[in-house]
């Protein structure tokens, strides 16, 4: 069962687009959506949220197309953090509350002031004069107050310090204990993706490089670092090296185990690559050694 569909969606801006892009999110699952600035994640999670329209291909969020009238019923289910999308600037958290419980059928007041306490958010400060942790943390803390079945979080962790990153990240842990719940959310902090989520889709230039279970794929893709001379003498399956960076002293790639061939000799010279290594090695790509 997915919780979140995209097949063949495109988008089309002046200087960017998205082309026919598959993305499936288990239910149950925490997927992490990374890459480069400019990648394409933020418009990927306003098309799945309908706040930006795709040109073509076929959205379906828990199992409703996202342009059929029942989406609006969808929405009571889904929690939002979407990087600009504040309240107004003139109310404060319990103003907030008083409108949110007439927008969202299943509000819980109960909730929303354990997360108020949990996140000692002040109820009487205005929007405008609360810091961007707090900002976040009160969307958090809406999003988690209507009984919301998935989270869909665009860089809900940036700019935090690490101490309530690592407090957002273990409510996002608490939420998917629930095997009903799904989270989909965007980081530049690779490191708490890496923590914290099931799968890993990788957004390169508005196509989707790979999506894969975490475990696997650092399992699956190996550092080898040699000196600049070793090059020569390296038996290898050029299709398994799928990245590279070179410095003066060293070269290191990023190597696919499962595309080794049997004569390859560099087992024992393999070591282990964190998430980031493999971001970053595989956007700078192979050139020929
Ligand atoms: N409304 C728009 N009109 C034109 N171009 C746009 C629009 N919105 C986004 N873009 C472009 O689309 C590209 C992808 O932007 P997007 O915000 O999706 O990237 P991102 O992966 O979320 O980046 P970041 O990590 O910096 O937030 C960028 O080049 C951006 O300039």
């Amino acid at each position: 069962m997915q919780a979140i569909e995209l097949t063949d969606v495109s988008k089309q801006f002046k200087n960017f687009s998205i082309n026919n892009l598959h993305l499936r999110v288990p239910t149950g699952s925490i997927v992490g959506l990374v890459g480069e600035n400019g990648a394409g994640k933020s418009t990927t999670l306003h098309m799945i949220m309908q706040a930006l329209k795709k040109d073509s291909g076929t959205i379906y969020v828990l199992g409703v197309n996202n342009e059929a009238d029942e989406f609006l019923d969808v929405k009571q289910k889904v929690g939002v953090v979407l990087d600009e999308a504040y309240f107004p600037e003139t109310l404060t958290a319990k103003r907030i509350q008083v409108v949110l419980r007439n927008v969202y059928t299943a509000w819980d007041d109960d909730a929303f002031d354990y997360y108020m306490e949990q996140f000692k958010l002040p109820y009487n400060q205005v929007f405008k004069d609360f810091s961007r942790g707090m900002k976040m943390k009160l969307q958090l803390a809406v999003a988690l107050s209507h009984h919301a079945e998935l989270l869909i979080l665009d860089e809900a962790t940036s700019g935090l310090d690490p101490m309530v990153r690592e407090e957002i990240l273990d409510i996002i842990n608490e939420f998917t204990r629930d095997e009903r719940h799904t989270v989909l959310l965007s980081s530049h902090i690779v490191s708490d993706l890496e923590k914290s989520c099931d799968y890993i889709a990788f957004l390169h230039q508005g196509r989707l490089k790979f999506m894969e279970e975490k475990d696997g794929l650092l399992e699956r893709f190996r550092l080898l670092k040699i000196a600049p001379e070793e090059i020569n003498d390296l038996t290898i399956n050029q299709a398994a090296i799928k990245g590279q960076r070179v410095s003066r002293y060293a070269v290191e790639l990023l190597v696919d185990k499962a595309a080794l061939s049997s004569s390859d000799t560099v087992f024992g010279d393999l070591e282990k690559a964190t998430l980031e290594d493999v971001m970053i090695l595989m956007t700078k790509g192979v050139k020929q050694l």
